[in-house]
């Protein structure tokens, strides 16, 4: 080669070289420029929320957010309120901000007037996703109202009237259940058990029978195979797994790739670091949810070819979701056989597991108020000593009752927070919220705002249902199923279905604490469950004949 042809190509080679290295540097500039503007300059002193009152910033990575996960769900953000009233700010991780307001205003432009401006956050999408399908509970915007309206007419009430006397029937297994452990421990003072593992095998049963006429059968089966996937997802999300596991599905395409066959192909790959084997876990627990999931509905599917007429008539979950799957002829909403899953899922998540840690909050509150226990006791023998299966208007009717299970709703709700974001930037009850703001729906802490329950707010004090006071208002001061339209569905189904399970398991059995100096242990989840499944002392109601 001729020396200036080899000179030729060396420049040019170089200039590559430094081409390249330039852009390189140009890149990690910016990446560094942006990374302080974001978790420096913009929280601090940019932000048109700067002004506003709140913790800390926190350190400069992860703001408030390891204190957030690591204190009890809402205690944290009901401290906040204390300190700095009732519009708070706090910064989260790589300085996103949230807000939270607490003001009945606040909260009916976020939930109700402007609900699509203020959709679930994608990480919240996903984390709902992963555990309760992709469906009614991810979906926003027109696709919801059409989904909603589809799976309304189930949860009417004379429906749900007609579905209550089915309760009865895994309820009754529940209490023959736990009579035959009290028998075998043969201990005058009773017996402990984790009432969190009975309620949520009761409400699994229920679920599965009322929703879908499938007999899941987790009460008598110790190894049933829903149960214990639903058991294994859930502990994923509680304590310092919660991070972790908030930090997977919020990395791009991994929850897809979680709940895909390729992913289930290559969990394994997951083991091959100890702080990532969670995610293997999560894909099998997800998978084998979703094959019963879709087990369910092939069998019932099967079922309902036979007899057209008669599901045309039915107003069941499963019966709604396969005419949804058959619409579209007449314009109506068609669900494809992917999206008729998730909404099992769905349904089979968000329907047990909230309404197992509600019954199980509302067993421990009554065994640290033995006063209200006896008094619920003395109202429902009344009615159970002649009728063991009181229908839905009965449960309506009891007083006592209807104020225990509100009461613990309100003070220990299964779900203490969700979130929403600011899609626009605009004014909410006089704060300037930029768009792309996080949104505290701070439920536990509205439900026990003293500014509006009183003094005793954080006490269990079931009768201040049948005087409610002057401050309360009916849409915007019991949050624990939110408001609007993408409030619970399920809401009127859990109460009735808790009140039935409650009043069985008070008429059958005394509870008081498993130990003494026993606390109870909410986990920091998206769901407040009992982090030790509740152990409480159980024993047979001694009755004179
Ligand atoms: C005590 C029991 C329950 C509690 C405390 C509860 C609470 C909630 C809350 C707070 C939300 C709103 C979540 C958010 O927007 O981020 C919600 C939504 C939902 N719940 Fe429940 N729930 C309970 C029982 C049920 C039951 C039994 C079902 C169904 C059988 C159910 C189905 C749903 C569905 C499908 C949604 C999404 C609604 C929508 O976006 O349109 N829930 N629930």
């Amino acid at each position: 080669m001729p020396l200036s042809a080899f000179f030729t190509d060396a420049v040019a080679r170089l200039s590559w070289v430094l081409t390249l290295q330039y852009v390189g540097l140009a890149l990690l500039a910016y990446i560094t420029l942006s990374l302080i503007y974001r978790v420096v300059l913009y929280p601090r002193y940019l932000s048109p929320l700067r002004h506003i009152p709140g913790p800390p910033l926190g350190s400069v990575i992860t703001g408030q957010f390891l204190n957030i996960i690591q204190s009890e769900a809402g205690i944290l953000q009901r401290d906040w309120v204390k300190q700095y009233g009732p519009v708070v700010r706090a910064v989260g991780p790589v300085g996103i901000e949230r807000v939270m307001l607490l003001s009945p205003e606040a909260m009916h432009k976020v939930l109700v007037s402007d609900w699509t401006e203020y959709p679930r956050p994608s990480f919240l999408r996903n984390i709902l996703g992963i555990v309760a399908g992709y469906g009614l509970l991810t979906v926003t915007g027109n696709e919801h109202k059409q989904m909603r309206r589809a799976m309304n007419p189930a949860f009417s009430i004379p429906n749900l009237m007609a579905q209550t006397d089915m309760y009865y029937d895994s309820i009754e297994i529940l209490i023959d259940m736990l009579h035959s452990e009290v028998k075998q421990a043969q201990a005058s003072e009773g017996k402990a058990m984790r009432m969190y593992e009975w309620a949520s095998k009761v409400t699994l049963d229920i679920i599965c029978d009322t929703a879908f006429g499938y007999h899941s059968n987790s009460l008598r089966d110790p190894h049933n195979e829903l149960t214990e996937a639903y058991e294994q997802l859930l502990n994923l999300q509680t304590g310092s797994n919660l991070a972790l596991f908030a930090a997977f599905v919020s990395t791009p395409g991994l929850p897809w790739f979680f709940c895909s066959d390729l992913g289930y192909k290559y969990r394994h790959w997951f083991q091959i670091w100890k702080p990532l084997a969670m995610g293997t876990t999560l894909i099998d627990c997800t998978h084998r949810i979703r094959n019963i999931a879709k087990r369910m509905l092939s069998e019932k599917m099967a079922d309902m070819a036979v007899d057209v007429e008669d599901t045309a008539a039915k107003k069941d979950i499963m019966s709604l979701l396969v005419r949804a799957r058959r619409g579209g002829e007449k314009g109506e909403y068609k669900l494809s056989d992917d999206a008729l899953v998730e909404q099992v899922l769905t349904f089979l998540g968000a329907g047990h597991e909230t309404t197992a840690s509600g019954i199980s909050w509302t067993l421990w509150l009554l065994a640290n108020d033995i006063r209200a226990q006896s008094k619920l006791r003395e109202e429902v023998t009344a009615v159970f000593a002649t009728n063991t299966r009181p229908d839905y208007r009965t449960l309506k009717e009891l007083k006592m009752l209807e104020c225990v299970v509100m009461e613990s709703l309100r003070l220990l709700p299964p779900v203490p927070m969700t979130f929403r974001i600011a899609a626009k930037s605009d004014w909410v009850d006089g704060v300037w919220v930029p768009k792309g703001t996080l949104f505290y729906i701070p439920i536990r802490v509205i439900n026990t705002w003293k500014e509006v329950w009183g003094e005793n707010a954080e006490e269990f004090y079931p009768e201040r249902w049948l005087n409610l006071p002057e401050k309360y208002n009916p849409t915007f001061s019991f949050l624990s199923f939110i408001t609007g339209p993408h409030g619970c569905i399920g809401k009127t189904m859990s109460i009735s279905e808790m009140k039935a399970v409650i009043a069985a398991l008070i008429f059958h059995f005394e509870f008081v604490p498993a130990y003494e100096g026993q606390v109870a242990k909410p986990t920091a989840a998206v769901t407040m469950k009992p982090e030790d499944s509740m152990p409480l002392l159980i024993r047979p109601v001694k009755r004179t004949v």
